[in-house]
């Protein structure tokens, strides 16, 4: 079909990218243009769709974008996602950065791909993620005059192969926390006799079990009581979905830095 987006996915045969190729081709919107991975990857040469478990897709796998896409999702690692957002700058394809655990200098040099192309980065792609980002700040905002003070703790659970932490989503949650509520300090577990808790302090706690695809829960803890706000995800198919609808609205966008509250239409 003729009208049907094309999509390339970088890191095509990680955890994330198969989802994201098996997704694609049952999405009538959709089409795969091309999947890449590392240079070093076994599975260069192979068929995405076989690599990914749904049957042959006619795209195999390759180290470096050679076909049309009209928008590349990245779920890869942070130079891979530093090497595809250069040519989706240079080629003006809409990227979907979903790689987490950038350098802050890693972070500006895929933003600035937005001065020539749509972009999103995003740690989260899920919709029940992003609207609790939203509900964080309420929070946080209504709790930041409490009396008694508020101690916020982040809580991350993920899968033991994951390679960063804390999870680039607990600290965009960290960050919105301390946005509204002014903490300066954020500290990464606890040991020892660190002594008494500080108010300007966020603690971050990254739990690595089994095959978690991930669980955040902010604790806001006051003298006398607690709240706990907690979202999980059942499978990774939660980010791909978010990471598809982000594929079709930047396809529709100008050159520009995008998020996924425009996304999810959550401003
Ligand atoms: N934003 C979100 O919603 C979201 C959700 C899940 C995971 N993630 C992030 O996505 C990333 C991938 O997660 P995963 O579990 O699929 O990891 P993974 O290790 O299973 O897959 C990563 C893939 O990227 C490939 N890769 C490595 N270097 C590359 C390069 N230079 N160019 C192209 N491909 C390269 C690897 O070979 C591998 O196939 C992580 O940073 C993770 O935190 C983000
Ligand atoms: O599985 C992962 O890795 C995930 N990483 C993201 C993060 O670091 O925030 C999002 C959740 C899944």
């Amino acid at each position: 079909m003729g009208d049907q987006l094309l999509v390339g996915v970088n890191g095509a045969a990680g955890r994330m990218g198969q989802r994201v190729v098996v997704l694609v081709c049952q999405d009538p919107d959709l089409k795969l243009g091309s999947a890449l991975d590392s240079e070093n990857s076994p599975a260069l040469g192979k068929d995405a769709g076989e690599v990914a478990g749904t049957g042959s897709v006619g795209v195999e796998i390759q180290s470096e974008l050679t076909d049309r896409v009209d928008v590349m999702i990245d779920f890869s690692m942070p130079s891979g996602l530093l090497s595809v957002a250069k040519v989706c700058a240079e080629r003006q394809i809409g990227l979907v950065a979903a790689t987490t655990g950038l350098t802050p200098e890693q972070r500006d040099e895929v933003l600035s791909a937005s001065q020539t192309t749509p972009l999103i980065l995003a740690p989260n792609m899920s919709l029940a993620v992003n609207l609790m980002m939203k509900l964080v700040r309420e929070a946080a905002h209504s709790l930041k005059n409490s009396p008694s003070g508020v101690d916020v703790e982040v809580i991350e659970r993920h899968h033991r192969f994951k390679e960063d932490a804390p999870s680039g989503t607990a600290l965009h949650f960290g960050e919105i926390i301390a946005e509204e509520m002014g903490q300066t300090d954020h500290v990464h577990g606890r040991q020892g006799r660190p002594g008494a808790r500080s108010i300007s302090e966020i603690g971050y706690h990254a739990l690595r079990t089994g095959d978690n695809v991930g669980e955040h829960t902010i604790v806001f803890g006051m003298m006398g009581e607690t709240i706990d706000l907690t979202v999980r995800g059942h499978t990774r198919d939660s980010y791909v979905y978010g990471a598809l609808a982000a594929a079709k609205y930047l396809a529709a966008q100008r050159p520009g830095l995008y998020s996924m509250a425009d996304v999810l239409g959550l401003n």
